[in-house]
């Protein structure tokens, strides 16, 4: 089957914002007018068809990423048909890993800011993630139609605090109840609006009354264009028309290359500026043949290759999300970045070094699903039939193995404990819970040696109840929670040596493993590490496994409060064993024996997750909400005023944040706003570690 749309008319496109800045209801325009939908849905209605799961019909807030096939011939049926591959993030900082994978597979972003509360603490957060991936951006100034809608403050918010070069391509033509049409400033025409809905919509000459405003942006974008471009610049200089068609080539450009941000206006929910988004979206945003070649790592030599975005180079791909669909059972969301892949052919999975099937591949729609034969490179599709993929593998041609760079996911940090309603539940929720963690690599689910607990893991308490009502609605298990709680992490800090053996006779074949393993502080963040140093065979090659999986073992509950034990190397480097009495058993108790001993020793010590805490408080309140953050163990790292207003940047542990919200809200009479992520995991002070560990009820007298 040959490709519907080229290569180079195809967008990969994220949209970001902060939550409420109107992601959904712009997302939902965006399929309306390409097409997709018949009727337009309400995010308040609750019938927004990105927003597929129940709990975010609910709520009205989006958490999967959704990846959303649809096409787009301009305005004026100006372009070739292009395919827009859109992908719905979240804007609650507790999906933050959702923004991060998407970031990761798409070319292009389109930060969607509200014109009254312009760039919010959680933009940039976004941002900076974007900055991080290096990748192009424009905004659309949404809800132009609100009161106190200011798109120069929006503007000027934009240079301050993002401090990028945002070169508005539009302007508004009133705003609040007012608003009722867009400048174009390449076009230099106007798009009015005559009635309430975006209905009626006819262009004309740009009104007297906003020439003169209109002249200064214009002068402002052909001055970036400008500095980008000598043709331009000498265009300008001899004040000759500059043709339109160079203007938008210099700014794709730019904005390809990280250097200008095109910003557009509009408000979605009436319909006026969506169509035009879409223009500049296929104007400005990249196709895969305009971004770097991907890099990676060829498997067998350990040298880096790139991949380049073409149909005829070696298949290769990145599966960036697993979802567990109640009607077509895994699917696996890929982003091929090279060559093509058809149904019923095997790929290797060069992460986990399988062969995998393709059985179906699917182009998801918002709200339906199309079987395609082929998925060719730049595209964005789904999988049915991968087994053993998870997040962040590559899929790729057996002949040309490469890894690609993955992602880097967080540790959870608030963890609860659960249990089923029922007994009978045991079983189906341990599937079930297995079955998430699976799809979302900053959920984590284990078992508490010192309670014998199952606990759920995760990024924030609001992520966890997503969780546990999704066992409800998608599994059918009715669960208990507990309080959520910290999820703590123990460590060493001294190096040792230990020497156990573990020996027992009862009767026939005895027990025989005896280890000397040197264990020592790993740098933070390497997680374990484990060498075998084994030289002459005291210890047969076969038992050696069986050690390192009894220190994994006895990893997952500390000596000190029971908490996983993270960052150490563990070096294996004597021991003896029995011609009859070994077995892998005994050397794996060995293993887990020694290691414990050894912890104790070790000086061992108590970790808990620290956050960025970003708060915005009007001036008045900023003293108390101060004195409350140091109240709280926080460390103020900066102090910013803004307009009206403070913003307070803080270093605050987790186990302190619980419940901020509402005394942020009665603190500051509901003024006060504040978004936090997981910033680093720090060594607890003693006398609150000693705490902790009595709670645990454990004493480590000995
Ligand atoms: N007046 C007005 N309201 C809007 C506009 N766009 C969105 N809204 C409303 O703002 C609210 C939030 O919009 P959503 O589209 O759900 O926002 P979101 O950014 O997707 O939010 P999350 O999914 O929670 O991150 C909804 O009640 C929308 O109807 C607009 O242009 N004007």
């Amino acid at each position: 089957m040959p490709r519907k749309v080229s290569l180079e008319n195809t967008r990969n496109i994220g949209i970001m914002a902060h939550i409420d800045a109107g992601k959904t209801t712009t997302t939902e325009r965006i399929l309306y007018y390409t097409g997709v939908n018949y009727k337009i849905g309400e995010t308040h209605d609750g019938t927004a068809t990105m927003d597929w799961m129940a709990q975010e019909q609910e709520r009205g807030i989006t958490i999967t990423s959704a990846a959303t096939t649809c096409y787009w011939k301009g305005t004026k049926n100006q372009f070739p048909q292009t395919r827009i591959n859109i992908i719905d993030t979240p804007g609650h900082v507790d999906f933050t890993v959702e923004v991060e994978r998407s970031l990761r597979v798409l070319d292009g972003s389109v930060t969607v800011m509200c014109a009254k509360g312009g760039v919010e603490p959680q933009s940039e957060t976004v941002w900076r993630q974007a900055d991080h991936y290096k990748v192009p951006r424009m905004i659309y100034v949404n809800k132009m139609d609100i009161m106190g809608a200011d798109f120069y403050n929006v503007l000027h918010m934009i240079h301050d605090r993002l401090k990028c070069n945002a070169v508005p391509i539009q302007l508004p033509i009133g705003s609040e109840d007012t608003f009722k049409g867009i400048i174009d400033l390449v076009e230099m025409d106007a798009d009015i609006y005559y009635d309430e809905m975006g209905k009626d919509m006819r262009v004309e000459p740009i009104p007297e009354d906003m020439m003169e405003l209109a002249q200064e942006y214009r002068t402002k974008l052909i001055d970036a264009c400008a500095d980008l471009s000598d043709e331009i610049m000498e265009l300008a200089l001899e004040e000759q028309p500059i043709p339109q068609d160079l203007i938008r080539k210099v700014l794709r450009q730019g904005t390809i290359d990280n250097k200008v941000v095109p910003v557009t206006c509009g408000t979605s929910y009436r319909n006026k500026g969506v169509q035009k988004l879409l223009d500049a979206i296929v104007d400005y945003m990249p196709s895969p043949v305009d971004i770097p070649a991907i890099k990676g790592i060829n498997p067998e030599t350990d040298e880096e290759e790139d991949r380049h975005s073409t149909d005829d180079g070696p298949f290769a791909a990145l599966a960036f999300k697993i979802a567990t669909d109640p009607f077509v059972g895994r699917l696996s969301f890929i982003r091929v970045y090279s060559g093509t892949l058809n149904t019923g052919t095997a790929v290797l999975n060069s992460t986990k070094k399988q062969k995998e099937r393709i059985g179906r591949i699917l182009q998801m729609h918002a709200n339906h699903r199309e079987d395609i034969e082929t998925v060719y490179s730049g595209d964005i599709a789904a999988v049915i039939g991968l087994k053993n993929t998870t997040t962040g593998d590559t899929l790729c041609d057996e002949k040309a193995p490469i890894i690609l760079e993955s992602m880097e996911f967080p540790d959870p940090v608030i963890r609860v404990a659960i249990e089923p309603k029922t007994k009978a539940g045991q079983e189906k929720m341990g599937i079930a819970l297995a079955k998430l963690a699976e799809e979302d690599p900053t959920f984590k689910t284990y078992t508490d040696e010192e309670t014998g607990q199952t606990i759920i893991a995760g990024m924030g308490e609001l992520h966890l109840e997503i969780i546990v009502d999704r066992l409800l609605r998608e599994y059918k298990v009715e669960a208990n929670v507990g309080a959520p709680q910290v999820a703590y992490k123990e460590t060493i800090r001294k190096a040792v040596d230990q020497d156990t053996k573990y020996a027992r006779q009862s009767g026939g074949k005895g027990q025989y493993g005896h280890v000397k393993i040197h264990v020592e502080p790993n740098e933070s963040g390497k997680g374990y590490e484990f060498v075998n140093a084994i030289v002459g065979g005291a210890i047969p090659k076969e038992y050696i496994p069986a050690v390192d999986a009894g220190i994994q073992g006895a990893m997952q509950a500390g000596v000190l409060a029971g908490y996983p034990v993270e960052d150490v190397k563990v070096t294996l480097y004597d021991g003896s064993y029995h011609e009859v009495d070994s077995s892998e058993m005994a050397f794996k108790i060995a293993g887990s024996m020694a290691f414990k001993e050894a912890c104790r020793k070790a000086n061992p010590v108590l970790l808990e997750p620290i956050m960025k805490v970003d708060v915005i408080v009007p001036e008045d309140y900023m003293g108390d909400v101060i004195g409350d953050l140091n109240s709280r163990r926080g460390q103020i790292q900066g102090m910013e005023a803004r307009p009206g207003a403070q913003a307070i940047d803080a270093l605050v542990p987790l186990s302190e944040m619980f419940g901020y919200a509402t005394d942020l809200r009665s603190r500051t009479q509901g003024r006060g706003q504040y978004s936090m992520e997981p910033h680093s995991y720090v060594e607890i002070p003693k006398n609150i570690a000693e705490k902790i560990i009595a709670e645990r009820g454990r004493n480590n007298a000995d």
